[in-house]
Parts: C-alpha cells; sequence; structure tokens
C-alpha cells in the first residue's frame, strides 16, 4: 500500500477507506506525530493515545457541520492533520505556526478553543442547545478524558445536559492518567468499569433474569423494578452517569476502529446525551511514551532512537527545581507546612516533597478551586497550605482567593509557577494577568523574585507572615546565582536598589530584572545613567522608594512580564498619583492589551521589547523624546 496520509487534505478523504487502510493510516499518522513533537516538543503521549478515536470520529461524522469539542485540547494534533493541517503541520508550536491547542481562528472545524480543562461538555452543550434553538440538524461531541473529568466545571455541565435531555455526545478518553496517574474517586470508580462486562451485556443478563420472575400482580412488578434496579447498580457499569440522565456505552477498546463506529453509529439515534467510555493507553504506539506516559506527556525535543530529551546547553536549575528544594526543607522545619497541587505534582516541583511527605501532601485533581477553599479550610486550623498552581490556572480560581482566602485574611501561600511568557503553550498558558487579577485584592501580599535565592527567601517570608501571599516565578531556568543554604526573611514591602542611576531609574519586577540591569549597561554605554531597582513586592510597593526616586530621579520605568492593564506599572502610577507627584514622568514597559501567540519564550519578550536591547531601545526613545532627569 503506498503512504495513505499524503492524500489525506480533508475529513472527506477518509470516507471511503476500509479498515485495514484506516489502521495502516493510524501508523503514519503516529510516525508524523513523533517525528514533528521530537523536533518542536509537544504533547505527545495524549496524542498517541486518541490516533484511533480521531480517525473514527471523522470516519462517522461530518465536521466541520458536525462539531467537535476537544477538552483541553492538547490531544487535538490527529484532528488538526486529518482536517486540511497536515503540511503545515512541522510548524507546530513555533511562532506563527500551528497552534497547539484548537482554535477557532486557524480553521473552522475547531468549533471551540482550549487549553484549561474541563470545558468541553459546557461548550459543547452550549453549542447543542443553540443548534437545537435554531432547528439545525448535526450532532455535537465533547471528547475529554479521565484527567479532566476531576474538574467541577465538568460536572456542572453533566448535570445540566442531563436535566436538559439535550441531543449531546460525550466521549470520556479514559487512559488512567492526568498529566500523572490520575487520582480521586471518580477515578477509582473508572477504574472498576475498566474490568466491568459490557453495559449492553449486561442489560441483557438483567432481563433475562427478570423474565424468569413470574408477573403475577403488581407487588412483583414493583419487586421486579426493584430487584432491578438493585442489580444495575450492582452490576451496571457506568450507572453513575445513567442516573445523571446520560445513556452509557462502554466500556470499549478505543484502540479497535470498527469497535468505535460501531459504538458511535448506535449512539446517532439515541435521544438525549450519551457518553461513551474508551479505554485507551497513553503513548499508544511509541515505547518511550508508553512506558513512560508522564514524560511524554508535554515533552521538549528528543531524540526519536532513544526518547531521550535533548539538552541545550547546561542549563541552571529552573526556578520550579529550586522551590522543589527549598520547600522540604521549609517543610522539615515547619510540621504544620502543608503542599497542595492541582494535578500537576511533577510540573510544580512537589513530587520530591510528596514522597518526603506524603500525609503533607494533597493533589486534588484538576481542581483549582477546590485546592484554593481546602488551603483556606486548612489554614483556619492551624496548618500552612502551600498551594502550587501555574499562572495560567491560577485564573480559575480568582473568586476563592477573594472569597474564601483574602476576606478572612487566611495565611495562605500561593506559589505561581509558569508566570510572565511561558512560551510555544501560547495564549492560554501565559501567566501575564496575576499581577492584575491578585494586586486589588485587600489583605494579599505579591512578591516575584528576581533569581532563585530570592524564591526561596521569599518562601521563607511568606511562611512567617500571617496573611495571603503570592510568589510568581517564571517557566524554566534561573539566573545561575549560587545557592544558598540559608534562607533569609525580607522586609514586607521593601524594594532593593541594585543600581545607581541620575538619569533615570528602571524599577523592575520579578524576572525582568535581569534583562533590566543589561539594559542599564546597554544605556550607559549611550552616556544614559539608568539606576536599577528589584521591586521584589508588588504589593506592598515601597513607597517611600519611590518617592526618593521621584525626586532624585524624575523619570521612573516600570517594566514587568504582566499585561501593562492593572499590572505593576499601574500601581505605581496610582501610588505617584496618589502622593501627588505630577512631575515624574513614567514609562511603563509591559505586554499590551491583547492576547500573546504561542512561540519560544525568548522570541515572544524580544518582540514584545522585554529583552535587554528592548527594554533600553524603548528607554532611550522616551528619554530622547522628554528628556532624562527632572
Ligand atoms: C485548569 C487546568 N489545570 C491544569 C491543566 C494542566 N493539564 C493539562 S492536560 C492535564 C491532564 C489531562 O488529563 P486527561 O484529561 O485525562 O487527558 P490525557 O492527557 O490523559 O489524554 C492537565 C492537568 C490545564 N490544562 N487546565
Ligand atoms: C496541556 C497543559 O496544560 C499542560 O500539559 C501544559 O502544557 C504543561 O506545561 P509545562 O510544560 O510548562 O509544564
Ligand atoms: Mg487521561
Amino acid at each position: 500500500m503506498s503512504n495513505l496520509l499524503q492524500n489525506i487534505h480533508s475529513p472527506q478523504d477518509l470516507k471511503n477507506l476500509s479498515f485495514a487502510q484506516l489502521e495502516k493510516l493510524a501508523g503514519e499518522i503516529r510516525e508524523l506525530l513523533i517525528h514533528t513533537v521530537a523536533a518542536n516538543g509537544g504533547h505527545l503521549a495524549p496524542n498517541l493515545g486518541v490516533v484511533e478515536l480521531t480517525l473514527a470520529l471523522h470516519k462517522m461524522f461530518d465536521s466541520p457541520n458536525d462539531k467537535f469539542v476537544w477538552d483541553v485540547g492538547h490531544q487535538a494534533y490527529v484532528h488538526k492533520i486529518l482536517t486540511g493541517r497536515r503540511e503545515n503541520f512541522g510548524t507546530l508550536r513555533t511562532a506563527g505556526g500551528i497552534c497547539g491547542f484548537p482554535k477557532r481562528c486557524e480553521s473552522v472545524h475547531d468549533a471551540f478553543g482550549a487549553g484549561h480543562s474541563s470545558t468541553s461538555i459546557s461548550s459543547a452543550l452550549g453549542i447543542a442547545i443553540a443548534r437545537d434553538m435554531t432547528g439545525a440538524k448535526y450532532n455535537v461531541v465533547a471528547i475529554i478524558g479521565d484527567g479532566s473529568l476531576t474538574g467541577g466545571q465538568a460536572y456542572e455541565a453533566l448535570n445540566h445536559a442531563g436535566h436538559l435531555g439535550t441531543n449531546l455526545t460525550v466521549i470520556l478518553n479514559d487512559n488512567e492518567m492526568s498529566i500523572a496517574k490520575n487520582v480521586g474517586a471518580m477515578s477509582e470508580y473508572l477504574a472498576k468499569m475498566r474490568t466491568a462486562p459490557t453495559y449492553s451485556k449486561v442489560k441483557h443478563d438483567i432481563e433475562y433474569l427478570l423474565r424468569r420472575i413470574p408477573a403475577i400482580g403488581d407487588s412483583v412488578a414493583n419487586t421486579a423494578e426493584r430487584v432491578k434496579d438493585s442489580l444495575k447498580y450492582l452490576l451496571v457499569p457506568g450507572v453513575l452517569f445513567e442516573e445523571l440522565g446520560f445513556t452509557y456505552f462502554g466500556p470499549i477498546d478505543g484502540h479497535n476502529i470498527p469497535s468505535i463506529l460501531e459504538v458511535l453509529d448506535k449512539t446517532k439515534s439515541v435521544k438525549g446525551p450519551v457518553l461513551i467510555h474508551l479505554l485507551t493507553q497513553k503513548g499508544k504506539g511509541y515505547l518511550p511514551a508508553e512506558r513512560n506516559a508522564d514524560k511524554f506527556h508535554g515533552v521538549g525535543p528528543f531524540c526519536v532512537e532513544t526518547g531521550e530529551v535533548i539538552k541545550k546547553s547546561v542549563e541552571p536549575p529552573s526556578y520550579t527545581q529550586v522551590f522543589s528544594e527549598a520547600i522540604i526543607k521549609l517543610a522539615e522545619r515547619n510540621p504544620d507546612l502543608v503542599a497542595i497541587t492541582a494535578a500537576m505534582p511533577e510540573g510544580t516541583g512537589l513530587k520530591k516533597f510528596s514522597v518526603k511527605f506524603p500525609k503533607r501532601f494533597f493533589d486534588v485533581g484538576i481542581a483549582e478551586q477546590h485546592a484554593v477553599t481546602l488551603a483556606a479550610g486548612m489554614a483556619t486550623q492551624g496548618k500552612r497550605p502551600v498551594v502550587v498552581i501555574y499562572s495560567t490556572f491560577l485564573q480559575r480560581a480568582y473568586d476563592q482567593i477573594l472569597h474564601d482566602v483574602c476576606l478572612q485574611n487566611l495565611p495562605v501561600i500561593f506559589m505561581l509557577d509558569r508566570a510572565g511568557i511561558v512560551g510555544e503553550d501560547g495564549a492560554t498558558h501565559h501567566g501575564v494577568f496575576d499581577y492584575s487579577f491578585l494586586r486589588h485584592i485587600p489583605n494579599m501580599v505579591i512578591m516575584a523574585p528576581k533569581d532563585e535565592n530570592e524564591l526561596q527567601n521569599m518562601l521563607f517570608t511568606a511562611i512567617s507572615l500571617n496573611t495571603p501571599v503570592a510568589i510568581r516565578y517564571p517557566r524554566g531556568s534561573g539566573v545561575g546565582v549560587a545557592l544558598k543554604t540559608d534562607f533569609t526573611r525580607l522586609e514586607v514591602g521593601k524594594a532593593e536598589q541594585l543600581v545607581e542611576g541620575k538619569d533615570l531609574v528602571l524599577l523592575a519586577a520579578g524576572s525582568m530584572v535581569e534583562p533590566c540591569r543589561s539594559a542599564a549597561a546597554f544605556l550607559k554605554e549611550k552616556g544614559i545613567a539608568a539606576g536599577v531597582v528589584n521591586t521584589r513586592f508588588i504589593k506592598p510597593l515601597d513607597g517611600q522608594l519611590i518617592r526618593q526616586l521621584a525626586r532624585d530621579n524624575g523619570v521612573i520605568v516600570t517594566v514587568e512580564d504582566n499585561v501593562l492593564t492593572g499590572g505593576f506599572g499601574s500601581a505605581v502610577l496610582e501610588y505617584i498619583n496618589s502622593q501627588h507627584l505630577n512631575w515624574v514622568k513614567v514609562l511603563r514597559l509591559g505586554l499590551p492589551d491583547k492576547f500573546i501567540e504561542h512561540g519560544q519564550r525568548g522570541y515572544l519578550l524580544e518582540q514584545y521589547g522585554l529583552d535587554a536591547e528592548g527594554i533600553a531601545a524603548s528607554v532611550e526613545q522616551f528619554i530622547r523624546q522628554f528628556g532624562a532627569g527632572k
């Protein structure tokens, strides 16, 4: 057989393929996935697990008329390959190239955008309701993983869909994995179903049993119904979904294309919402990913032959690694310290902590809102919860932070990893809003470290405070300072003057401090004397220092890797205004009021003028236009 994939330009090209051809195509798709992700990095294992499912969906349904909604969307590469983006697939996750997540502006086949988890059933239900209101006829399919089914929003949507009885297909892609091993009672329930006989067989057996009960009178009929119910509870897999108003099909081998097609076909005629439970293997078809599905969930460039990740050069440890060690040392000193992750023990650096302190570690699943309120509850009882959540995912828990933690001034520590530009994951994942969504909440202290030692000291300081604290730090390597073994308590609200300069001062937040130091050196070569201040605290600000800088310099440049709207620079402006320091000229550098696309982190920082050269260039232009000093 010739190469089939090169002839697939749209889902229509699948329609006449035989099962054997579809299987061959699955192999070719896996090759493309493996080689592309090996070069560009990306979510390999999740995509390897849905090759057959995606082929079956596109064979059975008619996208874009029928709508597929991918939960999280990290597993939509196959869908992209089959929907006209194969030739461009080599640009995956590169600037200007194919996005790693579904995106409505990228293709009509991407019915709904995603990146954050557990939204698919809600959006699919919304689409289905709109369809019914307009009298249109098409199928709506939400594809959600077992990990994403730990997120509360998925249950809100199941609850609503079951109540409405809307025609909607939910495919549960159960591979027993979130990024790490899936957790929680629902995960255990699904595991039990894996070994259960199929629903249709059980249904048949129950009916057979009931037919053998002689039908004499109402009481026997009632008994028969009760027997049926009891047996159903005992035997029928998926009864939970059935009770929620869904018709359950499964469990079904998610790598068997004929079986998937058969069940999809069956469900087409079912009235109301259906849930199809597929069993798949994460990483299927590539041994290193099958053996190590969590490593290959999201992976950087790697060698196809060995599965070894390609290290660019010897890099300093990441902020995540530094945090990972620091929290263990601090937990050894403080038995009340507990750590919470929302399904990301590895990514947050809490894995080691979980091994060392299994009773003080909580993986709550993809449940950021619950994680925050859980921490608040623990804090009322004297525990010192450290909640470690990527900046972008903490957006979910805004009200829990405000209402459950800050309003009661509870000492919960938020470690916001992946703050600022994250890179290739793109718009859904950049952590560029946290200063803005945290800064206005009363009682909250916000810090951002300039380097690895400061990260340790900030955590140490946070534990000593009796208020909510957020510490935000970027993805990837630290700046490479020699790591201190002891901790220093920082004075709350005190900034650190690093470089003196009479013409202007660069007031830098967190990971912007180093580029500002270099920018100051560039400016010096041009005869501009720029001071550099490490702000350390975004809240409370160092008002005394800002007043002094205003007096001495007259030009303040704030630099942050957050959106300018409501960010650190805005805080400085508000302060200057409140103090009537009217003569001060302020330049705010940060991210614009738009969503930042995907691309390498360094490239994006450069594009948005937040590398050393960009900062220096903006300052030079400002000084040329408005003058230096007072
Ligand atoms: C709100 C939110 N929290 C955390 C994540 C990070 N995340 C991405 S995929 C994933 C696991 C998803 O597991 P599952 O749905 O089972 O998909 P699989 O990768 O196993 O196919 C997690 C935790 C996210 N995308 N969104
Ligand atoms: C899909 C998703 O949300 C995660 O897999 C995310 O891509 C992880 O990011 P890191 O690679 O920064 O841990
Ligand atoms: Mg899973």
